[in-house]
């Protein structure tokens, strides 16, 4: 494994640092990410949550420069990532999402993407590995190395996406739901390898998923993300309700004090609760008012792949 990179010249740069972000679609009459501010320092492990279409995916991709936005509105390791691909290219800043393909591909490694290759074709053809992270990810993850891609199961490919996506040791990983078709216990050794990273690394973790088990005790931080807007966010301790899940101090305080700590799934269950209530008490009341819905969320602009089409239909 790679060793510490305590000490470096970027070290008190915070590992992602976005400043009042706003995106449009094309076509949309209105910014769609409003006004997110977030900081993240090294070594955290924030947990992005929200309603689905709360635009989780949509933030993680702008910070992962797939999408063009002021450099001042989003650094990561203090640099702009859509204008800056070094970071991506050298492995630093590293984006996992639902569509392997896609982001196997951005990662720029030049491996052969085409035909019917094995796994361990795909995972010897990244260079300048270190051969001992790239051993203990095999193990990991559990990989067959002789198994060709187009046999596999969709956790099989997923596993070898995640191998893929995190051979080169980041300094940010960006996940998006990446641990959905993972059983039980490759979830959970693959949630204690991202906290030995953090912890030992400093790499900072911003995590999109629905799946909160196992997440107590992980987060350092959180990200609760509706509509397009951040409504909470920062260390789990000064978030409302997070500082009572199970496994923070704050919890462990709460519980000698007479409180339960609470299940992550509940203290979220509670917040989109509140969300759709809130929503539909202002529907209502619109309607009251004899107002019709918005333009904003009456008019959907039109969905543009990142991607050319041509790339997207493969392996899936
Ligand atoms: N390429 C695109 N062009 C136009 N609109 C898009 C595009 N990608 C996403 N959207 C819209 O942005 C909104 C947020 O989508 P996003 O995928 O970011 O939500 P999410 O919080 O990740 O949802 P989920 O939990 O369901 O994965 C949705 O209304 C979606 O239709």
């Amino acid at each position: 494994m790679e060793a510490s990179t305590s000490g470096s010249a970027t070290d008190n740069v915070p590992g992602i640092h976005l400043a009042s972000v706003n995106f449009s679609w094309p076509g949309a009459s209105g910014p769609f990410i409003k006004s997110i501010s977030l900081e993240l320092p090294r070594g955290s492990r924030c947990l992005l949550i929200g309603a689905n279409g709360a635009g989780k995916t949509s933030l993680l991709q702008l910070v992962a420069g797939k999408y063009m936005v002021s450099p001042d509105a989003i650094r990561v390791l203090g640099r702009p990532p859509f204008h800056d691909m070094q970071l991506t290219c050298s492995g630093q800043l590293s984006y996992l999402g639902t569509s392997w393909r896609k982001d196997v591909a951005f990662a720029g490694y030049g491996v052969p993407l085409q035909g019917d290759i094995s796994a361990g074709k795909m995972i010897f053809g990244v260079d300048g590995v270190d051969p001992s992270r790239r051993a203990a990810l095999i193990e990991l993850l559990d990989i067959d190395l002789y198994q060709r891609i187009t046999t596999m199961s969709d956790g099989q490919k997923r596993r070898v996406q995640i191998c893929m996506g995190l051979l080169k040791p980041y300094q940010v990983l960006l996940l998006d739901e990446i641990t959905v078709d993972l059983d039980v216990v490759g979830r959970l050794r693959l949630l204690e390898f991202f906290r030995q990273e953090s912890d030992q690394r400093g790499a900072t973790i911003l995590y999109a998923t629905h799946i909160f088990d196992g997440l107590e005790g992980w987060l350092t931080h959180v990200a609760y993300m509706e509509d397009g807007s951040m409504k909470r966010s920062g260390p789990v301790a000064s978030v409302e309700g997070a500082a009572e899940v199970v496994g923070t101090s704050v919890a462990a305080a709460a519980a000698t004090a007479g409180g339960p700590p609470k299940k992550l799934l509940h203290v979220v269950e509670e917040w989109l609760r509140t969300e759709k209530e809130t929503r539909l008490d202002k529907q209502a009341a619109d309607k009251a008012a004899g107002l019709g819905p918005s333009e904003e969320t009456s008019v959907k602009p039109q969905r543009t792949p990142f991607m050319p089409s041509k790339h997207l239909a493969f392996f899936r």
